[in-house]
């Protein structure tokens, strides 16, 4: 029976970095999470234990480290060149890809900051010798409507009893990720623009399934920013049952609901731009 070394790679996962430029009173600060993995000819150290070609994971730290010196201008920025660096730098690395984690700040004042709740900006950057890739995204983005929504005309079996829903709350925790067909973006101007499509066609679509909300939250992306070929998402429905009043002689003018914490439904898809670039490696470092 023959036995082969699949695919692999290594990094070091989860780098929290945080930076503080201090600019007279006023401070910016940065908050990351930075992570890295590097893939190529590494059978060497899977099957003989030579770690010739192994750069080490704490060498892949420091540089994270090192590299935030020099300062960036958006995360997106700071990870294309640890990816770039990398395969640049490492004979056997013909694969990096750097995942950032970026968490909010509030100003409070010059400098005073109050952490901006559960929201994360995501970037995901991936380089060979000849290409890079750019994945923007966000989540912990919750988004509420109370009215302008409806679930009806589903099948129904002996299992089912949803009743059919008129009107109803829809809430979601939004987990988007999108891919550029491009490197020349202004990023942060990108990620604005981006966010403000998610969140504009959510509350502006009146929803018959959170799965129409999905494909409105991904068109209005793609026309809202042309440098982005896809957009991917996982929406999980944050079900708000009424609650019967009526053992206690009340009734319930949808009024009062119980915000179900599991299970929910996950309605997950992806819009394309037709005749977008391939994605290439964009989404997964793969195996080659
Ligand atoms: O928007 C919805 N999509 C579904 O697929 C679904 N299924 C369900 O039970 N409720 C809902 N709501």
């Amino acid at each position: 029976m023959a036995i082969h070394l699949g695919p692999n790679r290594y990094g070091k996962a989860e780098c929290r970095l945080v930076t503080v430029v201090r600019d007279g009173e006023r401070h910016e600060l940065t908050d990351l999470n930075v992570s890295t993995r590097l893939a190529g000819r590494l059978d060497a150290t899977h099957l003989t234990g030579d770690n010739a070609d192994v750069l080490p994971t704490d060498t892949q730290k420091n540089t994270v480290y090192a590299f935030a010196r020099d300062g960036f201008a958006s995360i997106e920025e700071f990870g294309l060149r640890l990816a770039r660096h990398f395969v640049a730098t490492q004979d056997a690395i013909e694969r990096a890809q750097v995942h950032i984690e970026s968490y909010g700040w509030r100003r409070l004042g010059g400098h005073s900051f109050a952490r901006a709740g559960d929201e994360v900006r995501t970037a995901t950057l991936t380089a060979t010798a000849e290409h890079a890739w750019a994945v923007g995204g966000l989540h912990g983005l919750t988004l509420l409507n109370t009215t302008g929504s409806q679930f009806k005309g589903f099948p129904r079996d002996r299992y089912t009893t949803l009743p059919e829903a008129d009107d109803r709350i829809l809430a979601t925790a939004v987990d988007a990720r999108w891919r550029f067909a491009t490197l020349d973006v202004d990023w942060n101007a990108a990620f604005a623009a981006v966010r403000d499509g998610l969140v504009g066609a959510f509350v502006d679509t009146y929803s018959s399934s959170l799965q129409q909300t999905l494909y409105a939250m991904g068109e209005r992306v793609l026309n809202t920013a042309p440098e982005v070929a896809e957009v991917r998402l996982a929406l999980p429905n944050r079900h708000h049952f009424l609650v019967d009043l009526s053992p206690f002689g009340l009734d319930n003018p949808d009024a009062v609901y119980f915000a179900a914490d599991r299970p929910y439904g996950l309605i997950e898809g992806s819009v394309r731009r037709d005749g977008a670039a391939e994605p290439g490696l964009a989404w997964d470092l793969g195996a080659a």
